[in-house]
């Protein structure tokens, strides 16, 4: 029988979680605070995780981390807010299987839960760890292969890519064929969920590499350490732990290409050995002494604006110009709202297909309420927005009631929020606060206020901090400072 442990603050939640899973056959254990849903886990091995995102004394992303320590098979589903989706998205790209956000439907959980354990087994019965090690029979890989963090993936062969019917999209499919059978490395920019890896496996499977592997690091969610041997592998002894050759994402990407996905967390000295890649076409494994050459393309990502970083010397302008051989930017969902509903009716075509319903399509309503939220999450949010409502579905049309509370009634930021400054909002682009500084500018309030006020902007900005910066009318050095100092870390 498969062990499932509940860890939530809220005594009502375990409470139900264990009474209804019981039913469906598991064995169940809760804990109200993260330490002592780690000690159970200590004592003995459970199949499955569900974790509050936000206990009383461990943030979630650092659960996600201690889980996975004591035990790395263990399959992790985090438990949200809504309005924490983008964290949420976090701890997903960190190994959790899934996230699920409250109000929690059992439906939901269960459907999410089989898909977590059977992922689970199925790794567990796989000799070779991921899918890089079977992107191409050229490309064998020894059982060392990338981990569960680094995000990489095949090739999503068979997913359909959407392109969609607003400028911003007949724009995106002609520069896609345009730049997909050249060599040419492509940087890819975006806010998170547009699509940024889905385009770039786009550009692979349209060039004359799509035979050979698609490989996605994320840089983002690796350790310094860790983004070293991940991309260029490393020889037995080369530091503590490397207890055998390994080789890293360009060796198994030969031929291919290579995505790296938040491409401006590259520490300075992984920067240098990237540089030597794109210049010479060799790599070395940490600890080497002698050189591979790899014939890759590399396709970045990154959804903040690297000529900052590179103005403020964190990234370097050397790389940042050969990684920039063409640029594609994907709009935010909400500026492309002729897209929306494309979009929608493609994830509802898969949701039916995942959840084996039929559901034909959304009422007016719904319609309407989709096309008018902000989508901070973009794609992925539409996806998982549409996913959910599909499950609570019982009619053959998608109402208004089964989709979010915020999105059924976003909750607009009033002047009390913003610390006495003046809140307008423009009707063509609901959701998006436009605030201005009249006489109580931000320095003027106090900082309870002040704090209120930046965490609200930033959860309306979809956690992206230029944007934030410019809603509050400040510049991003000073919202780091106030960040820093109010202690919010994100
Ligand atoms: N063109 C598309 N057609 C169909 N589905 C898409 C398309 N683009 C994105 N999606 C869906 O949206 C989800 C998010 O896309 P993707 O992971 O490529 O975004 P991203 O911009 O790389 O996100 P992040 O910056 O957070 O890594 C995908 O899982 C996919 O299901």
């Amino acid at each position: 029988m498969e062990k499932i442990l509940i860890v939530d603050d809220n005594n009502d939640i375990c409470l139900l979680l264990e009474r209804f899973l019981s039913k469906q056959g598991y064995k169940t254990a809760s804990a109200q605070r993260g330490e002592d849903g780690l000690v159970l886990l200590r004592k003995e091995p459970f199949e499955l995780v569900i974790c509050d995102f936000k206990l009383p004394d461990i943030d979630g992303l650092e659960m996600l981390r201690r889980i996975k320590v004591l035990n790395p098979a263990t399959a992790v589903i985090i438990i949200t807010g809504y309005s924490d989706v983008r964290v949420a998205v976090q701890t997903v790209k960190h190994g959790a299987y899934d996230y699920v956000t409250k109000p929690l439907y059992p439906d939901e959980i269960l459907y999410t839960i089989k898909g977590a354990l059977e992922r689970r087994s199925q790794s567990l019965n796989t000799a070779a760890p991921t899918s890089a090690a079977t992107a191409s029979p050229a490309t064998a890989a020894p059982k060392t292969a990338p981990k569960a963090a680094s995000k990489t993936s095949l090739a999503p062969n068979g997913k359909r890519f959407i392109f969609g019917k607003s400028r911003a999209a007949e724009q995106l499919q002609k520069h896609v064929e345009l730049i997909a059978p050249t060599n040419m490395s492509v940087i890819i920019t975006g806010e998170t969920g547009t699509g940024k890896e889905f385009v770039a496996n786009a550009i692979h499977l349209k060039s004359k590499r799509a035979d050979k592997p698609f490989v996605a690091i994320d840089c983002g969610a690796l350790s310094k350490e860790l983004a070293g041997s991940e991309l260029f592998g490393h020889v037995k002894g080369a530091f503590t732990g490397a207890l055998s050759d390994k080789a890293g994402s360009f060796e198994y990407a030969n031929g291919g290409t290579l995505f790296l996905d938040e491409v401006g967390n590259l520490s300075y000295d992984n920067q240098i050995k990237l540089l030597r890649v794109l210049q010479e076409r060799k790599i070395r494994r940490i600890g080497s002494n002698q050189d591979v050459a790899v014939d890759v393309r590399i396709i970045c990502a990154t959804n903040e604006d690297l000529r900052d970083a590179v103005r403020q010397g964190r990234f370097r302008e050397d790389i940042y110009h050969r990684i920039n051989e063409f640029e594609i930017h994907l709009s935010p969902l909400r500026e492309r709202k002729a897209d929306i509903m494309i979009f929608a009716e493609h994830f509802l075509e898969l949701a039916n297909e995942q959840l084996d319903k039929d559901i034909v399509g959304f009422d007016d309503e719904s319609r309407e309420k989709l096309k008018e939220y902000y989508w901070h999450g973009n794609l992925r949010e539409l996806q998982n927005v549409v996913k959910r409502a599909v499950l609570l579905t019982q009619s053959d049309y998608i109402e208004a009631d089964v989709l979010p509370q915020e999105i059924i009634s976003p909750q607009y930021l009033t002047a009390e929020d913003t610390g006495g400054a003046q809140v307008s909002y423009d009707p063509l682009r609901p959701g998006i606060p436009v605030i201005s500084q009249p006489a109580n500018n931000l320095k003027s309030v106090s900082e309870s206020a002040e704090r209120a006020a930046i965490l609200k902007v930033l959860e309306k900005t979809g956690y992206n901090k230029t944007k934030a910066a410019e809603v509050l009318n400040i510049d991003r050095k000073t919202l780091y400072n106030k960040l820093k100092a109010y202690d919010i870390h994100l």
